[in-house]
């Protein structure tokens, strides 16, 4: 296991900027989870760690040890991929244990690390299957147990579980989660998916346009955004945003909408009177209220089962309320909603949240 660090590292492909400058230090035994959205520049960063990409320019650092130029094969990393990549012919045992037979360590060494693997991975009943006759979650299973025997510095993961199919994904998730805190080995895991980043990461590296937006704790993330672009790509549904302007007042702060709303806010800032902002909320946080400072269109309404998802309208623009509650069901064309004042965001005009 490993500490990773990560400073000022930089790609082109060419003269195409992918990764502005970026800055990381893992500490050792940390699941580190890189979320964006598709061309982010995510993966980029995690085969640059790997070692299957140039650094363009920074350094990364493998336990101390700088490892710009170190091939992946010295690296003492281990790397799951989406595809899987086993090999076909062999048996899931022997696919397993490739990589310590290269070594050439002894046959009774590998049977017991192999063992050990697969009875961590619920694998047992399937070593002697080929890789044709498993099932997806199985050989994303097996990918794993062949990273796993390895005793590697570290995991990189990306996005293994994106061809599974959603309950296979729920239940590979929780795997992870469990096989990590049973091997403490740090880890760092890419995805597109905000909730696989929610549940596995003991800290969320949020990218977008080759730019890390924000580092810290998935619930960090949720509950205090630092920016338009974490608070809007965190959490499902989104996050409302309602452009506004900011009233600065002796006793705190307001944002009025367009006509002329006032919905007080406990951001202080620095800001000035009737600068531009986006106020922010959570789908969840909305309360329904017969006597609400708010009018919404109820544009459709989606049971989910769990709870119930509005569609509205607010000044025109879509918005979405999350509710536990039944009777939302018999609402009519119109509801009256209220923004709760402890629950609200306000971002400037360059999408910075406002505390
Ligand atoms: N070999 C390459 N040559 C040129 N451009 C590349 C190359 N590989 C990636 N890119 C570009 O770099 C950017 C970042 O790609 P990267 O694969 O890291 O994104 P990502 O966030 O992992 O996205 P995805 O989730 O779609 O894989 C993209 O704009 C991509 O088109």
């Amino acid at each position: 296991m490993a500490s990773i660090s990560i400073s000022a590292v930089k790609k082109n492909y060419g003269h195409f900027p992918v990764l502005h400058g970026v800055d990381l230090s893992i500490k050792d035994g940390e699941f580190i989870v890189l979320v964006g959205p598709s061309g982010c520049g995510k993966s980029t960063l995690l085969r640059m760690i790997a070692g299957l990409e140039d650094i363009s320019a920074g350094e990364i650092a493998i336990e101390g040890q700088k490892v710009n130029d170190l091939p992946p094969k010295d690296r003492d990393i281990a790397m799951v991929f989406q595809s899987y990549a086993l090999y076909p012919h062999m048996t899931v045992a022997e696919n397993m244990s490739y990589s310590l037979r290269l070594r050439k360590t002894a046959k009774e060494r590998i049977a017991d690390i192999v063992a050990n693997a697969s009875t961590k991975l619920g694998l047992d009943a399937l070593l002697q299957r080929r890789p044709k006759a498993l099932s997806g979650g199985q050989r994303q299973r097996v990918a794993m147990g062949r990273a796993i025997v390895r005793r590697p510095k570290a995991f990189l993961f990306d996005e293994p579980l994106s061809n599974l199919d959603a309950r296979l994904r729920e239940q590979m998730r929780a795997e992870i989660k469990k096989l990590h805190a049973d091997l403490g080995a740090t880890s760092i895991y890419v995805t597109h998916d905000q909730i696989e980043a929610m549940t596995l990461a003991d800290r969320i590296v949020a990218m977008h346009g080759g730019v890390v937006q924000q580092v810290g704790p998935p619930l960090e993330l949720y509950d205090r955004p630092a920016n338009l672009f974490v608070a809007g790509f965190i959490g499902s549904p989104g996050m409302n945003f309602i452009n506004g302007y900011y009233v600065a007042r002796e006793d705190g702060a307001a944002v009025r909408f367009a006509d002329g709303t006032l919905v007080e806010v406990e951001a202080r800032g620095t800001l000035a009177n009737d600068t531009a902002v986006t106020l922010g909320i959570r789908p969840e946080h909305v309360v329904i209220a017969p006597n609400g400072a708010i009018e919404a269109g109820v544009d459709l309404i989606e049971p989910t089962g769990f709870g119930i998802i509005m569609h509205l309208s607010v000044h025109g623009l879509p918005f979405k309320v999350f509710t536990l509650d039944r009777a939302v069901l018999e609402s009519r064309s119109t509801i009256r909603v209220d923004f709760p004042r402890q629950t609200l965001h306000v971002f400037d005009g360059e999408g910075r949240r406002v505390d």
